[in-house]
């Protein structure tokens, strides 16, 4: 077996070697299968027309998932090439696996494998929320493998000496930040030069990504151009930056273990944008919400680091910064319901507006009437939750990076409290938390963040 230089050899052909022992399929097979495992640390489906399974590799203490994935195969052989994904989309090496030769072993289905015929593959749809979980588990496991501090001190003078040379270029980031974020600009004042610059380089590329679709030249945007985008964000990952914004990423991205993948996710969600309106369900809503705010917390991440003191796992940490960006995104599109009906658009999932008995011209004529009031208050019940689930994931956060975070997770919830204020009236009444009410907020993220992460807390409550 060869496997091409990804930096994880040994767990790749662990995983493989996992996949051999557990997951046999069925030489009676009369079709191309469909395998999933269900008896792995938590069950996992493979997707839509994926053959493959996930098997659990384990990572310096850590147990990740990682599936592996063949093409159509002849029966009972591995048809190479085979690609291995970190429990999440984005392939993190390619094997070539000699042909699983002649026959299939003779070897019992283990129980929790399930093999379907491959025309039931439409039965196998992954739902979203198991689809981002796979991509916040691969962003764990990349930050288990590359700690979230900046790298080797033996590279420090150096990087100092670039990041020097780029020192137009974030302060041309802080100024976007300044203007777009004042409270998160002013928040970020609290961290370590480092991390603030690596956070408004960020900052810039999400709203420059935002603004394609969003901003005066938006009616010019296509599928197209995103595409550019998107060659453009694999040139600022290769070293290769297109303007001095870039090149503030393309150091960041070096500097902190920042992977792509949450940057291309972010673009998928402008795709979506062009072109979707409507959303089915909570769980389309839901992938919709991780591309354009879920992916922010993932980035971010990398750069915020996570405190020393935590003895909570990666995975927690990432969990919670993606419930921040899902919280987040849920308020806006409660806060912004009438807005966007005059636009055209529902974020709204529309199953449960039919089974709260609403439709979308109720939505379009936007009278507050009772069904609509406890239709919203199970929106905000939800939203409230993905809040309390960012929560645990803050407080592991490095020290300096906790007030910026505690202040937007408390200004943006105050949103929800605002919508209620106006008796559920998001279709004309734009909530907002007055000057006042931010003003008491900051203080008291600030005493929110002086908080030890939680697993510290609970030692010394014992102590
Ligand atoms: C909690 C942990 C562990 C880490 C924090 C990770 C972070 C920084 C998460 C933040 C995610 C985030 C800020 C997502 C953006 C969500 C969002 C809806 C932004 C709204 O942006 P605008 O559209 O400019 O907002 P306004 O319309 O309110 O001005």
């Amino acid at each position: 077996m060869s496997v091409s230089d990804c930096g994880l050899t040994r767990d790749l052909e662990f995983a493989v070697a996992s996949l051999r022992r557990r997951s046999q399929w069925s030489s009676t097979s009369s079709s191309p299968a469909m395998l999933s495992t269900a008896n792995a640390a938590g069950s996992r489906m493979c997707g839509r027309r994926t053959h493959g399974v996930f098997v659990d590799v384990p990572r310096r203490g850590a147990t990740f998932l990682a599936m592996v994935e063949y093409g159509r195969r002849p029966r009972g052989q591995l048809a190479p090439p085979c690609s291995v994904r970190a429990a999440g989309s984005n392939p993190i090496g390619c094997l070539e696996v000699e042909p699983w030769s002649g026959t299939a072993p003779a070897l019992p289905l283990l129980p929790g494998l399930v093999v379907a015929p491959a025309e039931d593959s439409d039965a196998f749809v992954v739902p979203s929320e198991q689809r981002v979980h796979d991509v916040v588990l691969k962003q764990a496991a990349l930050a288990a493998a590359a700690p979230l501090t900046p790298q080797r001190p033996v590279h420090l003078a150096e990087r100092e000496r670039v990041a020097g040379g780029l020192k137009a270029a974030f302060d041309r980031c802080g100024e976007v930040c300044k203007e777009y974020a004042k409270t998160f600009y002013l928040a970020t004042q609290l961290m370590t030069p480092e991390r603030r610059r690596a956070i408004w380089a960020i900052y810039v590329w999400c709203r420059r990504t935002d603004e394609l679709v969003d901003g005066p030249n938006a009616s010019h945007m296509s599928a197209l151009a995103l595409d550019r985008w998107e060659s453009r964000l694999e040139d600022i990952f290769a070293g290769r930056p297109y303007d001095m914004l870039d090149a503030a990423l393309s150091y960041t991205v070096a500097a902190f273990p920042v992977d792509i993948q949450p940057f291309r996710d972010m673009i998928e969600g402008m795709r979506l944008d062009l072109t979707k309106s409507r959303y089915r369900s909570f769980d389309e809503l839901y992938l919709y919400c991780y591309y354009v705010a879920g992916t922010v917390g993932l980035m971010s991440v990398p750069v915020m680091g996570i405190s020393p003191d935590s003895r909570a796992n990666t995975e927690t940490v990432y969990k919670g910064a993606l419930a921040l960006g899902l919280a987040n995104q849920l308020t806006n599109i409660l806060r912004d319901v009438g807005e966007d009906a005059r636009r055209g658009r529902i974020y709204l999932p529309l199953d449960e507006l039919e089974m709260a008995g609403l439709s979308e011209d109720d939505i379009f004529n936007g009278r507050v009437t009772d069904r609509w009031r406890s239709f919203m208050r199970g929106q905000i019940t939800r939203a409230r939750a993905f809040f309390r689930q960012a929560e645990e994931g803050a407080t592991e956060l490095n020290q300096e990076s906790r007030w910026p975070v505690w202040a937007s997770l408390l200004l943006y919830r105050q949103i929800l409290d605002e919508i209620e204020a106006n008796d559920y009236n998001n279709f004309t009444k734009r909530a907002y938390v007055p000057k006042a009410k931010k003003l008491v907020a900051l203080p008291k993220a600030y005493y929110r963040s002086l908080m030890l992460p939680s697993s510290q807390r609970q030692c010394s409550s014992l102590t």
